[in-house]
């Protein structure tokens, strides 16, 4: 039996799915088990090296992400809230490692992976590279050592086709900013002023989405106080960087029990 770990793709055709398959197909520790696509969508049935515009390579879309479940020993899965939430389920059945990339859960979704995590490993994040999980990490010290004299503002671009406001990535931010500052972020956030809003209010963390073009991901955590703004910024320009994270991750979570865990986790940061 082949030591590599069996990883399955799902949202085959998408953005981020055509960038994992690839990084999966790169890693000398990982094999792939099989992609799958939502019904209906006109990969289904085809072979996946010509549906990305290559020569055949045996791999057939499915629409049945129990069939190809039962083979992986990892799912990563960057696709849309409602179809995670159902992957969850059929990944705790598998009893197999689930890699969550996908953004803009409900708090009510957040409940049902949580759930799923008592049978089987799951590891999600908002933002799957390094230099974003080290940026939450300088985020919740700078704003641990400044009070709130320092206004803080997370500012967040994406590509005209992303869906969510605020971005996944601009959550962990706040997240991390808020547990620095020992408030609960849902009690100070600000999201995107409109309007005659008043002056701002002392403590708050405010958000901003911009959305145009194909911009892959820039976030700026600022802090600005009288006199001077500290500001940190992570620019993504390839989104290779959130899939090689996303392969680290499902191999890093093989020897784990069932269990929430994060990129912070994985990177040990
Ligand atoms: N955590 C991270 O590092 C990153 C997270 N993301 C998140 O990943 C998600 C996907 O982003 P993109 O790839 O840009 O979107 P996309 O729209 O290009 O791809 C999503 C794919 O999922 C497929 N899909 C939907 N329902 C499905 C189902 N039931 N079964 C199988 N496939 C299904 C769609 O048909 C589509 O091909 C978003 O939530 C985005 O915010 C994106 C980049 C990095
Ligand atoms: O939708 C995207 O593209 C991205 N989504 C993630 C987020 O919501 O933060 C990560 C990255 O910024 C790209």
């Amino acid at each position: 039996m082949s030591n590599k770990t069996a990883i399955a793709i799902v949202g085959a055709s998408g953005r981020m799915g055509q960038m994992l398959i690839k990084a999966v197909l790169d890693n000398d520790n990982a094999t792939l088990a099989g992609v799958t696509e939502r019904a209906g969508h006109d990969w289904i049935g085809q072979d996946l090296g010509q549906c990305m515009g290559g020569a055949p390579i045996g791999v057939i879309v499915s629409d049945d992400p129990l069939e190809v479940f039962a083979k992986s020993q990892a799912i990563i899965d960057f696709t849309a809230p409602a179809a995670t939430i159902a992957h969850a389920e059929l990944a705790a059945q598998a009893r197999a490692v689930h890699v969550i990339g996908t953004t803009g859960f409900a708090p009510d979704d957040l409940k049902k992976l949580s759930a799923a995590a008592r049978h089987a490993p799951i590891i999600r994040a908002g933002n799957m590279s390094l230099g974003v999980n080290l940026l939450t990490k300088l985020t919740q010290k700078v704003a641990q050592a400044l009070d709130a004299d320092f206004d803080i503002e997370i500012v967040e671009s994406h590509h005209k086709h992303k869906v969510d406001a605020p971005s996944g990535t601009a959550l962990m931010l706040g997240e991390a900013a808020a547990a620095g500052r020992g408030v609960t972020l849902d009690d100070v956030s600000d999201r995107g002023r409109d309007g005659i809003t008043g002056e701002r209010k002392r403590g708050d963390i405010g958000f901003h989405a911009i959305r145009g073009g194909d911009v892959v991901g820039e976030h700026d955590v600022i802090f600005a106080a009288d006199g001077e703004r500290i500001v940190l910024r992570h620019l993504a320009t390839d989104r290779n960087i959130f899939a090689r994270g996303a392969v680290k991750a499902a191999l890093w979570g093989q020897d784990k029990g069932p269990g929430e865990y994060d990129m912070m986790d994985v990177l040990g940061l």
